[in-house]
C-alpha cells in the first residue's frame, strides 16, 4: 500500500499491464475490454499506434520510439469529484519526466490543462475518454503519449521528444517510472477527495500563471492574464472585464 498525505490508499498490486506490440489506440483497446467486463486499474501499452487519437478529433503521431500508454479506471469517482482527475493526471506525468530528466535540464512544466512542456515545447498529451458501460458502471481512459526518441514534422504548437531535451530512457523504462508515480498521485487523489494537495502540486508546476495568455475557444479567442485555476480545474482568465472567465476546455498560447 502507499500511504501518502492525501490520506488515500492504492496498492500497486491493484494495477495489471499489458503490453502490445502494435494496436489501433490504446484508449480504444481498453474502452474494448471495459466492455467486455474488466475490472479496471488496467495499463494498456503499445510500441506503435496504426490510429492514435488527440484531444479534439486529431491524430496523435504514433511511431516506433516513444512512450503509448492508457488506464482504464471503472468508477474512479463519484462524478461530481472527476472534474479534477485531468489535474491529477498531469501532476503524474509531470513527476514521471522529471525523473527521467538530466538534473540540469531544461524546465519541465505543465500546460492546462494536461500538455507536459520541456523548455516550452510540448513533449506529451493526455486524452481522457469517459464511457457508460451496458451494465451501468462508468468506465473512464487515461491516454498518455510522450515523445521520447521521435515525433511529429508538423504540429500545431512547437514540440520536443525526451533525447533532444538530453534524457536517456526507453519507453519500458519511461512506463515503470509513470506506473509508480500515477498510482501515488491517484493515492493522494484519493477519489477527489485530495483535490487541494493536487492543485497545489498542479500550479507549482504550470507554466505562465500570472502571464498573458490566449485561448481559443471553438468559437472564438479569448486573450488576458492567466489567473490561475479554480477548485474545478478551470482555468481563470482575467481579461480586465468585471468578472473573471472562467473556462472549462480550450487551446492556451502563451505571450
Ligand atoms: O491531443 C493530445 O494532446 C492528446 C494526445 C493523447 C495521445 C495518447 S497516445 C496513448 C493514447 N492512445 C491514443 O489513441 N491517444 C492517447
Amino acid at each position: 500500500m502507499i500511504g501518502l498525505e492525501g490520506g488515500g490508499r492504492v496498492s500497486l498490486d491493484d494495477f495489471r499491464h499489458v503490453a502490445l506490440n502494435e494496436v489501433g489506440s490504446t484508449n480504444s483497446e481498453c474502452l474494448v475490454r471495459a466492455r467486455e467486463g474488466d475490472r479496471g486499474n488496467l495499463w494498456i501499452t503499445a510500441a506503435r499506434q496504426t490510429g492514435g487519437r488527440g484531444r479534439r478529433g486529431r491524430a496523435w503521431f504514433s511511431e516506433p520510439g516513444n512512450l503509448y500508454a492508457s488506464l482504464l479506471l471503472i468508477e474512479p469517482a463519484p462524478i461530481e469529484l472527476l472534474h479534477s482527475l485531468p489535474l491529477a493526471v498531469a501532476v503524474a506525468v509531470h513527476r514521471a519526466i522529471r525523473q527521467v530528466m538530466p538534473l540540469a535540464g531544461a524546465p519541465v512544466e505543465i500546460k492546462w490543462p494536461n500538455d507536459i512542456l520541456i523548455d516550452g515545447k510540448k513533449t506529451c498529451g493526455i486524452l481522457l475518454e469517459g464511457e457508460s458501460l451496458a451494465d451501468g458502471r462508468r468506465a473512464l481512459v487515461i491516454g498518455c503519449g510522450i515523445n521520447i526518441a521521435v515525433m511529429p514534422d508538423e504540429a500545431l504548437y512547437p514540440v520536443t521528444s525526451l533525447r533532444n531535451e538530453g534524457a536517456s530512457v526507453s519507453p519500458d523504462d519511461l512506463f515503470a517510472h509513470l506506473f509508480l508515480t500515477m498510482a501515488e498521485t491517484l493515492s493522494v487523489w484519493d477519489q477527489g477527495r485530495g483535490v487541494a494537495h493536487i492543485i497545489d502540486q498542479w500550479r507549482a508546476a504550470a507554466r505562465g500563471i500570472g502571464e498573458t495568455i490566449t485561448v481559443n475557444l471553438p468559437d472564438r479567442s479569448l486573450s488576458g492574464r492567466f489567473a490561475g485555476i479554480d477548485q474545478d480545474g478551470r482555468l481563470m482568465l482575467d481579461t480586465g472585464s468585471d468578472t473573471m472567465q472562467t473556462i472549462a476546455a480550450g487551446d492556451v498560447f502563451f505571450g
